[in-house]
């Protein structure tokens, strides 16, 4: 067998991605299912959409194991920011409804 030419290796490389993008969508759902829940729990029981130190001790965590697969732990941190800034407006979005 003759070695993958560059655009056999391009495309075998973009059929993983392929892959992996598709479980990142279904694991973000997962995730938003779960934080639809929380922020009908806080707005259930006046609880504050948003929690700090949850959100430090959860950087903190997600920084160690970034560092420990050899991703950007800053590029981990802005991810998870990017993320829980969309759930607040969620669970902000749940609350005024549920208090309207
Ligand atoms: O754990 C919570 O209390 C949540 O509301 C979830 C979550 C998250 O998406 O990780 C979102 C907002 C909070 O500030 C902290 C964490």
């Amino acid at each position: 067998m003759s070695d993958p030419t560059p655009l056999e290796r391009l495309e075998r490389l973009r059929s993983s991605i392929d892959n992996i993008d598709a479980a990142l969508v279904h694991m973000l759902a997962e995730r938003f299912r779960c934080t639809q829940e929380v922020g009908q729990l806080k707005a259930e029981h006046d609880m504050p959409a948003a929690d700090p130190s949850r959100e430090s001790r959860q950087i903190d965590r997600l920084k160690g194991l970034a560092v420990d697969a050899h991703l950007d732990p800053e590029f981990a941190e802005k991810w998870f920011n990017f993320v829980v800034a969309e759930v607040i407006q969620h669970h902000t979005q749940i609350a005024d409804e549920h208090n309207a």
